[in-house]
């Protein structure tokens, strides 16, 4: 593969944990990197302590890294990285065309989920409201920490233009954050959005306390369910398979350290949605995504019972053990 020449400066959308990651990766490869953040907090930890202390305390960031607030430095930059949760992207895509004059900026789609209101996954609400962007989509099993403390990760990079991949790879990989070329954006996509409604119910299966034997069933015949809808859907079955699929179907549906799968488990110990997002300031993309994901499948005819589940859990209309009853009432079929 042609190694691509690394864009000089990037715009990173989204100072939540994970742009926050990525910003620092950059700014790690020398890439001048401006993070662009909605909280005067996150600005000024940033910009003045090196550190992100709202939403990734206690990891040192580059010093070379600076955060700011107005969408203006996008236009000045080569490239984007779009890291604000999937339910807030449209407004943002549409304050970011204006700020960006230059067509065909290209921008790495890194938000795993998939608008609630339209159905759309980021990559077609990006083209909807801004149709001269190029877009990448960055997925894979990549807790935020990990890759920002330096541990070893890898990801799918997935671009339809094999130049700008390049460009992107050069851009964001290094020793320990190793991107993997794909040209499926579609598969990148969905795998990264529909993990985390698996991992909701991972965490239900732990919460309950059902037992490990319970929660590999889950995963299993939840990954059955994840590639007939993704294939269904237009996503390649071997990138359902990789790092942006499984691997981080994997990760997510195995680690407390997941928001997703811990907002699982608190359900799961039988306390409310309203009450568990009440204590936090994070993103759990899979709550809002499960009533995408129910009505994508429902829409393609494909069975898809376990984020349909979902679904009706965070949607109040079933209880815990409701949905594990009727999910162990379901009749004996082939496993295929
Ligand atoms: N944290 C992680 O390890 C990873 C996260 N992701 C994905 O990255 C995306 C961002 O997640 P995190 O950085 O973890 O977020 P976070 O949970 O650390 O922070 C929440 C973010 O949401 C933003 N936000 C809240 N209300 C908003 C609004 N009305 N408009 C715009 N933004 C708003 C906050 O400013 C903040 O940046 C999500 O799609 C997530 O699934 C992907 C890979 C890893
Ligand atoms: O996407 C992630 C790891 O790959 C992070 O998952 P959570 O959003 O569930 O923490």
């Amino acid at each position: 593969m042609n190694s691509g020449r690394p864009f000089s400066s990037v715009g990173v959308i989204g100072g939540g944990a994970w742009g926050t990651a990525l910003a620092a990766v950059c700014a790690n490869n020398g890439v001048a990197t401006t993070l662009w953040a909605r909280e005067s907090a996150v600005i000024n930890s940033v910009n003045n302590h090196h550190e992100n202390t709202e939403y990734l305390p206690g990891v040192p960031l580059p010093k070379t890294l600076n955060a700011a607030d107005s969408l203006g430095m996008a236009g000045e930059k080569e490239a984007l990285l779009f890291v604000v949760p999937a339910q807030f992207a449209r407004s943002v895509f549409a304050d970011l065309r204006a700020a960006c004059p230059t067509a065909g900026m290209p921008v790495a789609l890194c938000s795993k989920g998939i608008e609630r209101s339209s159905g759309l996954l980021m990559t077609e609400v990006l083209s909807g409201v801004w149709p001269e962007a190029k877009p990448a989509v960055l997925s894979g099993p990549s807790f935020a920490r990990d890759v920002a403390m330096g541990l070893p990760t890898a990801v799918t990079l997935a671009c339809a233009n094999k130049d700008l991949g390049a460009r992107w790879m050069a851009t964001i990989g290094a020793a320990h954050f190793r991107p993997y070329l794909s040209n499926d954006l579609t598969g990148a996509e969905l795998g990264g959005a529909i993990k985390n409604v698996l991992a909701i119910a991972a965490g239900v299966v732990d919460g309950r306390g059902l037992g490990q034997s319970a929660r590999a069933a889950l995963i299993a015949r939840g990954f059955a369910e994840f590639q007939r809808l993704g294939v269904a859907l237009g996503a390649k079955k071997e990138t359902m398979a990789g790092l942006s699929g499984l691997g981080d179907l994997i990760l997510t549906a195995s680690s407390s350290q997941s928001r997703n799968m811990s907002l699982g488990m608190e359900l799961g110990k039988g306390r409310s949605l309203e009450e568990v997002l009440g204590e936090r300031n994070t993103v759990s993309e899979g709550v809002a995504t499960a009533d995408a994901i129910h009505a994508l499948a429902e829409k393609a005819g494909v069975e898809a019972p376990i984020c349909e589940a979902v679904s009706n859990l965070v949607n109040g209309r079933k209880t815990v053990d409701e949905i594990i009853a009727a999910l162990l009432a379901r009749p004996f079929k082939s496993e295929a």
